[in-house]
Order: C-alpha cells, then sequence, then structure tokens
C-alpha cells in the first residue's frame, strides 16, 4: 500500500499520490514548482491545498517529493507535522532564503543550519523540563558538506536565527545576535527541527542568502523563486 493511500489532513491532499520519505521544502510554492519543473522526473502534483504546492517526482532514479511550506514557525509546523506523522516523511530539507548577520557573508552565499537560536515559543509545547537545542541531523549536515566540497561550492556552517519576527521593532537585536556568531536569519528551522526531534526524523536547513540585514543589499524576488539552484542541488543530492 503506498504510504499515503486513503489519506488526507486539513492542509495535505495527495489523492492517492505517493509522499516520498525524503522531501524538500521550500518557504514559497513556486519555488517548489520550479524544481519540480526542472529538477524532477515524472513529477506529479500531489498537493494543492491553499496553493500549497507539492509534487513527487524522481531525481537521479530516486523518488523524491518537494512542498512548499508557507513562512513562519507555525507554517512549517503545520505542514512538517502532517508529513512525518500522517504521511510517514523520513527526511526533510528545508531549503529557504535568508538574510546575512555577517560581514564576510555574500549575497547568494550557502549556510548549512548547524543550529538554530529562536525567540520563538514553540518549544513550550513540548512541556519538557529544560531547554532543547535546536539542531539539525548530524547525518544530513555532514553529507551535505561534503556534497557541497565536492561540488567546490563554498558554504557557511553554523548557527541561525529562526525568528518569528521579519519587521522587528527592536533594532538592536540583529547585532546582539551577530554578535553571539549568527550567520544568519530566517523563520522556519525551530519548528522544522523541533517536529523532526519529537518524531526521530532527520530534518537539515540549507539556505542561500537573499539579503544582507548589515549591507541591506538584496535579490530580486524572482532571483529567489529561481535562482537559488546550488542549494537545491546539494539538497537534491542528499536523497
Ligand atoms: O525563502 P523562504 O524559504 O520562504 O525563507 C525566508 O523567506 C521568508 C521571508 O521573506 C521566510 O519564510 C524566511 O524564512
Ligand atoms: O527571515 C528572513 C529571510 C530573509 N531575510 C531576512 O532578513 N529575514
Amino acid at each position: 500500500m503506498k504510504n499515503n493511500e486513503l489519506k488526507e489532513t486539513p492542509h495535505i491532499k495527495p489523492n492517492g499520490v505517493e509522499i516520498a520519505e525524503t522531501i524538500l521544502l521550500p518557504g514559497d510554492p513556486l519555488r517548489a514548482k520550479f524544481i519540480a519543473e526542472n529538477f524532477l522526473e515524472k513529477h506529479v502534483l500531489f498537493n494543492e491545498v491553499r496553493g500549497m504546492l507539492g509534487y513527487t517526482g524522481e531525481y537521479k532514479g530516486k523518488k523524491v517529493s518537494v512542498m512548499g511550506t508557507g513562512m513562519g514557525t507555525p507554517s512549517m509546523a503545520i505542514y512538517s507535522w502532517e508529513l512525518i506523522n500522517v504521511f510517514g516523511v523520513k527526511n526533510l530539507i528545508r531549503i529557504g532564503s535568508c538574510g546575512a548577520m555577517q560581514n564576510e557573508i555574500k549575497l547568494y552565499d550557502i549556510i548549512l543550519a548547524m543550529g538554530a537560536a529562536t525567540n520563538s515559543n514553540y518549544a513550550h509545547q513540548l512541556n519538557l523540563p529544560g531547554q532543547f537545542p535546536i539542531t539539525a541531523s548530524y547525518e544530513l549536515l555532514e553529507k551535505a558538506k561534503k556534497i557541497a566540497d565536492e561540488k567546490n561550492y563554498k558554504v557557511h556552517v553554523g548557527n541561525v536565527l529562526s525568528s518569528d519576527v521579519f519587521y522587528n521593532a527592536d533594532e538592536t537585536a540583529t547585532e546582539k545576535w551577530a554578535k553571539m556568531g549568527i550567520l544568519a536569519e530566517e523563520m522556519e528551522t525551530t519548528s522544522l527541527y523541533l517536529n523532526a526531534a519529537s518524531a526521530g526524523v532527520k530534518a537539515l536547513t540549507i539556505l542561500t542568502v537573499s539579503d544582507h540585514m548589515i549591507t541591506h543589499e538584496q535579490t530580486t524576488q524572482e532571483e529567489r523563486q529561481t535562482s537559488f539552484t546550488k542549494m537545491m542541488e546539494i539538497a537534491l543530492d542528499l536523497v
């Protein structure tokens, strides 16, 4: 029986199309469409509820899915929870954009998120008797670094800020996180890594720098949708 036969959730309705054990998760559903159309053979649409496009296809003969997650901790929390706990997904690889916080990190650079600092309260519902480190699967992280090295793609490996706030009223926040060595800011890794840890599955966030929080340089919306192909290649080679 296929892993999702007769299954659906309020947010994912695959109509019998299989969801692979490994899934790539961009925030933007149009980035998911771009990946399916440009990298996956035999791709089939498995979700369009709320326009959150999801596809399953093959990459170098291996089955893989790709689906948008929307923006922010709660949206990623919903999609990753359902993918893991209802559809049996085992490897979740976020491919997102981010704002760099260090001068030596440039537009289009790639970051592998070893761990995430957060201002989110998402872990609260787990009722743990202390703090929990929000970290990547070491296995996926190590493999991604190796793939990047083999391709001669320079990557930064370190901690990111997974923030619930894009437009922050506290103008001192970036400087404080940067001082702690945070490489960049994004908005989904907290719930992704915590949901994966809770279920004993693997997750990794790979990011491309879309803008710079110190120099204020920016890429365009179109570039964010279609030109971050190096991180897509690294993620696909993890399959
Ligand atoms: O490009 P995506 O994957 O959406 O990631 C980043 O971009 C969005 C903000 O513009 C947030 O979701 C942030 O995490
Ligand atoms: O969360 C994000 C994503 C891109 N750029 C930012 O500054 N923040």
